[in-house]
């Protein structure tokens, strides 16, 4: 059993290291002079660096080369899935493409593993999502995540595969759950950052977090998520993760909005599209999705944090 990294960003890099324990590992960058760079100083300095590369990693910007794997580990930014597997559909049918990217396809309101459906038809799909930093994985720290997949005699294989001595996975054959919760705590980790930035206290923290799960289950259980699915890693687990620590890229987004500052725009912050795609959906289906709103907007200039703390407080009183 052979495996690929397809993305050498921060997190396709913390796996192929940790991969990297159980065997060798190819890890493809899309950037021809990136590869080299890596390939030669053992690092990726530009999104995980000071962590060295093990040995048993290849670094190449070669498809053909990489795609001879016998399970592909898919690891770009959502909005940028689609594009990637599409322009390289030939070498990737047949595959096993583990999705390992977090959020909702704008244009079209879709997960990975559908995407993956759709451009590359004859994959077999799964999904790796759940608590964990790049840098943690790298450090070799201890991981758990969740590996979803709807074949469960392929998911108990890759679950064997994919697992390490520091990344411990669980499965589920729950896929849209488990999309869901990696998708929508991103949102609710910027709004949470957003809370703190405006010098709101930890108190409304804690009801943000809150709410925002009640968000988070209404929106999956209408898609046909199992609620167990968001109580487990890949929603409350990452929940908890993002949306208090200032590790989290989408939290920092936040907080940056809450304080007014600048905010570096290469950064990967998945939140701000998956608000938008679900504050579309959710007016759609009339679902009430307050704090993804307010997401969105903080995050489009439409409202500023305060006006949009102002509107979540004097929102009609309910039952909880
Ligand atoms: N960084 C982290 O701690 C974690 C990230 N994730 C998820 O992993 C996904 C990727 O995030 P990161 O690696 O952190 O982002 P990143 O910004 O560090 O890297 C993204 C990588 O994708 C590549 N890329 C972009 N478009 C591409 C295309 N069309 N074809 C090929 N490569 C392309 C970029 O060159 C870059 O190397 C996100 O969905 C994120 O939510 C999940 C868990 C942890
Ligand atoms: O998904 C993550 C942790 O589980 C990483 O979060 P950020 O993308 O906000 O950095």
């Amino acid at each position: 059993m052979s495996i690929s990294v397809l993305g050498s960003g921060a997190f396709g890099t913390a796996l192929a290291i940790s991969l990297a324990g159980n065997g060798p590992v190819t890890l493809w960058s899309r950037d021809t002079k990136q590869a080299q760079l890596m390939q030669e100083n053992r690092e990726n300095a530009a999104r995980l660096p000071n962590i060295g590369l093990p040995d048993r990693i290849t670094v190449t910007s070669d498809i053909a080369l990489a795609s001879q794997s016998d399970i592909l580990l898919v690891s770009v930014p959502m909005q940028k899935l689609r594009g990637a597997l599409r322009d390289y559909a030939a070498v990737l049918a047949g595959k096993t493409l583990v999705a390992c990217c977090k959020g909702i396809e704008l244009s079209t309101g879709l997960g990975p593993i559908s995407v993956i459906r759709e451009t590359v038809p004859d994959a077999h799909p799964a999904l790796l999502t759940g608590p964990s930093f790049a840098d943690d994985i790298a450090r070799g720290l201890p991981t758990a995540l969740t590996l979803a997949c709807k074949d469960d005699v392929l998911n108990q294989k890759l679950q064997h595969d994919l697992s390490t001595a520091n990344l411990r996975l669980y499965r589920t054959t729950d896929v849209i759950g488990a999309e869901l919760g990696g998708a929508l705590k991103n949102v609710m980790a910027i709004g949470c950052g957003a809370c703190i930035g405006e010098g709101m206290g930890e108190s409304a923290r804690a009801a943000l977090m809150t709410r925002g799960f009640a968000e988070m289950q209404r929106f999956a259980l209408m898609r046909g998520a199992r609620p167990d699915t968001l109580m487990g890693l890949s929603g409350m687990g990452d929940l908890v993760l993002t949306c208090s620590s200032a590790l989290s890229r989408n939290y920092r987004y936040g907080l940056a909005l809450g304080r007014q500052d600048d905010f570096d725009t290469n950064t990967t912050v998945e939140g701000v599209a998956t608000a938008q795609a679900l504050t579309k959906i959710a007016a759609a289906e009339g679902l009430d999705m307050p704090i993804s709103k307010v997401v969105a907007e903080i995050s489009s200039g439409e409202c500023s944090v305060g006006e949009a703390i102002r509107w979540l407080l004097n929102r009609p009183l309910k039952e909880e």
